[in-house]
């Protein structure tokens, strides 16, 4: 991926921006330190928060000046924008010879005015007075003979049209760019917009729940570890909060004064403890920048980063909560699952829930998940809210904005429901192990969380039924992914936990997606147990609980599991269409018209359980696996993950399985100004006829998506994407050779439609 930024600034932010804000060189310069805080704050998370009062930051710029006095300070400067105060420091070339003695050099370079920026994010807006008085978005705002008048909103609102609205739907999900900074892919999820689907949100639960009209509605806000998740959450926040509903977040970042002293003595002793005070629920901490010449200070800085890492890393940082020092993030089955609990103490049950995340897809995406505790919204209910945004969005004006601001302020709690969730899945495993306290001592099991939000299920949920979880890897929650994309149906994520697993002898390893709604595992042998091997497990466990039962999934799945299902488990598989909404809401359809079915499952690692409340939880597949090695152990069956390997014995799998995506040009003549779904639909169509009149090819009698045909003892099967212009193929078949032959009559069936991209088949024919 090509990054339009180029300076090294950018690239130690791209490597850092977790943990810390970075200043320019030259941030001596309040327009430098200005720019450098508003790049940062539009692209980066930043850090951290405290809950002391506006006067206590003025107090601080105050006092810096003494605090400091051991080293030496030519100026400072203090700079607030909405949500940030940033602080800048001149250091004299003395202070930096005390860190790292400069070279002669370095004493005589013009470039050399180091400073230390300093940035917080506060936990409320500034109040605009000091907005006025201090910001350079107020300085640029005066009027033209020199009075101030109130500043605009620090976010400019740019026109969107309902179009662009619409563009942001992606099946029953939102998903847009969220980061600045990726060629070609302008930002499409701005500050504005998301408030006004917030807003949008609200609006559609309201009319929804007008019975209720006598008490205020409550929605949850949770996040996973994309870097955007703070801003978006912010936004969110002010839109649902603006439209009269209560707001209460799962997402934060909580470290202790203890950890900042312990960790960071130096950042810590700079911020001076008295005069920003953390009171002791909310703690605060801003991490600072050694700016300027990384050259100069890279040993130390690097140093002080690496510690703070480790530390992260060792404090476990987003299982501990309750222990201080922690990021609190949420996943998608936890949002979900707050609109059924009952718990005054945790606000629950609320009326609806947003998780922001982007599943796998690149850093710089972002989007929203919507929840009532009917389920996830569906299209339809998506569409709904995006033109309902794009009218709120209209009609925003400063004011409104303020005004939304100003509510979010009074009304947002926090709460780590997170809590409550893995305490829930903890007495799941120890219920099925009759109520046992540790049903998985003795076991070792590994998990991968790659840096999104699953780090938590090591700590909160494994270590407390008594499992070992060393060797566990990408716990700590990293927005920009740097180990591995978080998706079990990559392949590079897959051998990351499968080596994992055989490094540390493990007897399992569980790797999950950024936001935990999908996983898979691997036993101890380091054998994959995802795609069609995972629906084989799941299926075999949920078959000897609910014998005969129908097991919905995806339409990608093999033939072999279909025998398996239904020759060895005795169950019905019901293939049906893509989409972790279309497999559920077709599970509780048949359950509906008499057809008693207990899962529903994807290739993907997305599955739901009847008895789970038909919730999307890729957390709860593993504690069905979980609950499968304890009552093995219990009832002296062994322990390692044999019994989970010895369930999928017998299922058939291909020599060869493939699937490779076809792009359709949309800015292609030959579409003919028509959508991208006409020209798939004809190239299907085309297919459909040609092979009805190839006598060694069989197409599927019951099929509910694409082309699927029989041949050459394999399969293929041609559809839409759900999402993209991209026609999906996959081939199974016992050799390469014969998945050749049926690759080769794909090909055939698209020659004449040009606006395809065969490139990919084409390579695969010819290898
Ligand atoms: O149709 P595709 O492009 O293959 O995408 C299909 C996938 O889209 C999303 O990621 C959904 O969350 C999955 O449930 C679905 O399987």
């Amino acid at each position: 991926m090509k990054t339009t930024q180029q300076s090294p600034l950018c690239a130690f932010i791209a490597r850092y921006d977790k943990y810390v804000s970075l200043g320019f060189r030259g941030a001596h310069s309040p327009l430098a330190a200005h720019r450098c805080l508003r790049h940062t704050l539009l692209n980066h998370r930043v850090f951290l928060s405290t809950k002391s009062t506006p006067p206590l930051h003025l107090r601080l710029s105050r006092r810096c000046s003494p605090a400091t006095a051991s080293t030496s300070i030519n100026r400072h400067s203090i700079f607030f924008s909405r949500r940030f105060a940033c602080l800048s420091f001149d250091l004299a070339p003395q202070t930096l010879a005390k860190r790292r003695p400069l070279s002669p050099n370095q004493h005589n370079s013009s470039t050399l005015k180091p400073s230390v920026v300093f940035y917080a994010e506060l936990f409320f807006p500034v109040p605009l007075f000091l907005r006025h008085r201090f910001s350079l978005d107020s300085i640029a705002s005066c009027s033209k003979n020199g009075r101030r008048r109130a500043a605009p909103s620090a976010t400019i609102i740019q026109p969107v049209d309902k179009g662009a609205f619409l563009k942001l739907q992606n099946g029953s999900d939102i998903r847009g760019v969220a980061v600045d900074g990726v060629e070609a892919e302008p930002v499409s999820l701005t500050e504005p917009v998301t408030e006004a689907i917030a807003a949008a949100f609200a609006a559609w639960l309201l009319d929804r729940k007008k019975h209720d009209a006598s008490r205020r509605l409550k929605v949850s806000i949770g996040h996973d570890s994309r870097i955007s998740a703070q801003k978006l959450q912010d936004a969110v926040s002010r839109g649902l909060a603006g439209a009269g509903v209560d707001v209460i977040q799962y997402g934060y970042v909580k470290l202790s004064n203890k950890f900042l002293m312990k960790f960071m003595p130096d950042t810590f002793f700079l911020l001076q403890p008295k005069a920003m005070p953390c009171d002791p629920s909310g703690f605060a901490i801003v991490l600072c920048c050694w700016n300027v010449h990384t050259s100069v200070y890279e040993g130390n800085w690097f140093e002080e980063l690496e510690n703070l890492k480790h530390a992260l890393r060792t404090c476990r940082l987003s299982h501990h909560a309750q222990n201080g020092d922690a990021f609190v993030l949420a996943s998608t089955p936890a949002m979900f699952n707050s609109t059924l609990t009952k718990s005054e103490d945790f606000l629950c049950p609320v009326d609806g829930s947003i998780m922001i995340t982007a599943s796998h897809l690149p850093y710089n995406r972002n989007g929203f998940k919507f929840f009532t505790d009917a389920g996830g919204l569906g299209k339809v209910d998506i569409k709904d809210i995006l033109e309902r945004a794009a009218d709120i969005h209209k009609n925003f004006t400063d004011e409104g904005l303020r005004e939304s601001e100003r509510k979010a302020a009074q009304s947002v709690r926090r709460v780590d429901y997170m809590t409550v969730y893995t305490s829930d899945l903890v007495a799941a495993v120890r219920k099925a192990a009759g109520n046992r306290e540790k049903p998985l001592e003795g076991f070792h099991i590994v998990v991968d969380a790659g840096n999104g939000a699953g780090g938590f299920f090591a700590g909160k949920v494994l270590e407390p039924l008594g499992a070992i979880t060393s060797g566990s890897q990408f716990l700590e929650p990293d927005g920009l992914f740097p180990n591995h994309i978080p998706n079990p149906e990559d392949k590079e994520a897959m051998k990351a936990i499968t080596q994992a697993v055989l490094d540390n002898k493990a007897d399992l390893g569980i790797i999950f997606d950024t936001d935990v709604d999908r996983s898979a595992a691997v036993d101890s042998s380091g054998r994959e147990l995802n795609r069609n091997r995972l629906i084989a497990l799941m299926s075999a466990i949920v078959l000897e609980e609910h014998p005969g039962t129908t097991i919905v999934t995806d339409s990608v799945t093999s033939d072999g599991l279909t025998t398996f299902i239904e020759k060895k488990l005795g169950g019905r598989h019901h293939r049906f269409k893509r989409g972790y909404k279309n497999v559920i809401d077709e599970a509780i359809r048949l359950n509906s018209v008499g057809e008693e079915s207990h899962l529903a499952i994807e290739t993907s690692g997305h599955g739901a359980l009847k008895e789970n409340n038909w919730l999307d939880d890729g957390a709860y597949l593993m504690v069905k696996l979980l609950n499968k090695l304890a009552s093995a152990k219990a009832s002296g069956l062994g322990g390692g993950s044999k019994v989970l390997t010895d369930m999928v014995d017998g299922l058939e799998e291909p020599g060869v399985a493939v699937e490779l995506r076809l792009k359709i040009d949309q800015n292609h003549a030959d579409l003919k100004g028509g959508s991208f779904r006409e020209y798939g639909e004809a190239v299907l169509q085309h297919l459909s006829n040609i092979t009805d009149s190839d006598p060694k090819l069989v197409k599927a009698p019951v099929n509910y998506e694409g082309i699927r045909v029989s041949g050459y003892g394999g399969w293929f099967l041609l559809r839409l994407s759900l999402h993209d212009p991209v026609l999906p193929l996959n081939i199974e078949a016992p050799s390469n050779e014969d998945a050749v032959k049926l690759g080769l009559t794909v090909l055939s069936a698209m020659r004449e439609f040009q606006a395809l991209d065969t490139s990919a088949l084409d390579k695969f024919v010819q290898a």
